[in-house]
């Protein structure tokens, strides 16, 4: 294994100091290292970051390579900072057996450039009618442990119960997609005076509202953790306000769109800006913003869902809801919270390495700990070119714009993935 010596680094916004890695590990932190069989990587003005991990990302793998594989969706994971991204279960086939967990699992591990760890689906086919097998997908070797039908609602309160208490004995998480659907048949967009105005259906607040306060509920009757997907309004933040407050097992995440843009894009009509839960007001903008720095919300996650030129570029009512977000999710983070580095590494590693139990992950660089890290430069800012993502979709919210922070290099187990912006297979 080789070794690496990261020179005058700032870890996690601290002072100064060198990095050592070898054999997969930080070796030492301190001024004046001295490695000489190491590769010298100079760290000066670059922030260490332990490796970021997303609870929410779409590979499409199996099913739609055309839009992503595990080996794009990981190599746009790499050059986003990312050492660990969990994949969601809304592939084709789903991912509700052992036999496709572990498919994808072991795709990641072939391509080697973040740790996949797959999410199972808790219904059969998604069709919220049978809970999957969930203590096979456990015990399989992709030793699953997050379970969500996520891209639909468990609308059913009965079977949201039986799978909280099914996963309860392994200490297993539901990590929910909130949309009541009665309230949001025919949604484009958010319910509120611009899809009043450009005569869209909207998408009410309380339908996401309404399942989170149920599935607190039912998480408090039970006793098992819950996991809130993509929070997107101010009612939401309020509801897991009070649960927390309570004692109630439930984590939250909200996506870098969710915290940056408003429903005044859908005016454009352009469905990059098509996405579920929807882009909701500067209101709901400021409580998601607010209930992060409080830890009301624990992690920033991506929901990067990749689609296909045909199933974006249409028309509006057409277009499949998702935007792409691995490659761009540290710098909406910087742009929003400013260089809040020990925020940054709670919201978007610490604390998903915890709720998803990947204990290699989530640790800041110091001896000992496996070296899972990545370097910014946060002076640097960029022009976001859709054609130069690594990503096999194109579609970004952010095209053009101009975004604070690069990635320069990350690390999985002492090994480069990326180097100098640029991943290294
Ligand atoms: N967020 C989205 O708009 N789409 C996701 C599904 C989901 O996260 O609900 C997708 O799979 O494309
Ligand atoms: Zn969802
Ligand atoms: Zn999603």
């Amino acid at each position: 294994m080789s070794a690496y010596l990261i020179t005058n680094v700032s870890v996690v916004g601290g002072a100064p100091t060198d990095l050592l890695i070898r054999d997969g590990v930080v070796a030492g932190t301190g001024t004046g290292l001295a490695a000489p069989d190491a590769t010298a990587v100079d760290g000066t003005g670059l922030v260490a970051l332990p490796g970021l991990v997303d609870l929410h990302t779409h590979l499409r793998e199996p099913g739609r390579e055309d839009a992503e594989t595990v080996e794009s969706g990981s190599r746009a994971a790499a050059l986003g900072g990312y050492t660990a991204v969990c994949a969601m279960a809304n592939t084709s086939p789903v991912a509700d057996t052992a036999g496709v967990v572990e498919q994808v699992w072991r795709l990641g591990r072939e391509a080697g450039l973040v740790d996949v760890q797959p999410i199972g689906a808790v219904t059969v086919g998604l069709a919220g009618e049978h809970l999957a097998e969930l203590g096979a997908m456990a015990d399989s070797a992709a030793r699953v442990r997050i379970f969500s039908d996520d891209g639909h609602c468990v609308a059913d309160p009965r079977l949201m119960r039986r799978a909280l208490e099914y996963v309860k004995a392994f200490d297993g998480i539901i990590a929910q997609h909130a949309e009541e659907p009665r309230l949001t048949e025919g949604a484009q967009m958010h319910e509120g005076e611009v899809s009043t105005r450009l005569g869209l259906t909207g998408w009410p607040a309380v339908a996401e509202e309404a399942i989170i306060a149920r599935d607190v509920l039912l998480a408090e009757h039970v006793g098992s953790r819950l996991h809130i997907c993509h929070v997107s309004t101010a009612g939401s933040v309020e509801v897991l306000r009070q649960a927390k407050a309570r004692g109630v097992r439930v984590t939250a995440e909200v996506t870098p769109h969710h915290l940056l843009l408003t429903d005044e894009k859908a005016a454009t009509y352009d469905p990059v800006y098509k996405v579920n839960p929807p882009l909701r007001t500067d209101s709901d903008i400021a409580a998601l913003r607010a209930a992060l720095a409080e830890g009301v919300i624990d992690v920033i996650a991506t929901d990067h869902a990749p689609h296909a030129v045909e199933d974006k570029e249409c028309e509006w009512a057409y277009a499949r809801p998702g935007m792409l977000g691995l490659e761009t999710a540290l710098s909406i983070a910087l742009d929003v919270l400013g260089p809040q580095w020990d925020l940054i590494a709670e919201r978007m590693s610490r604390a998903p390495a915890r709720i998803a139990g990947l204990a290699d992950h989530g640790h800041d660089p110091a001896p000992g700990v496996p070296a899972n890290l990545t370097l910014v430069d946060p002076a640097v800012r960029r022009t976001i070119e859709p054609a130069e993502l690594a990503s096999r979709s194109r579609n970004t919210p952010y095209a053009r714009m101009t975004l604070p922070g690069r990635i320069v290099a990350t690390f999985l187990r002492g090994e480069p993935t990326v180097l100098d912006g640029k991943a290294v297979k």
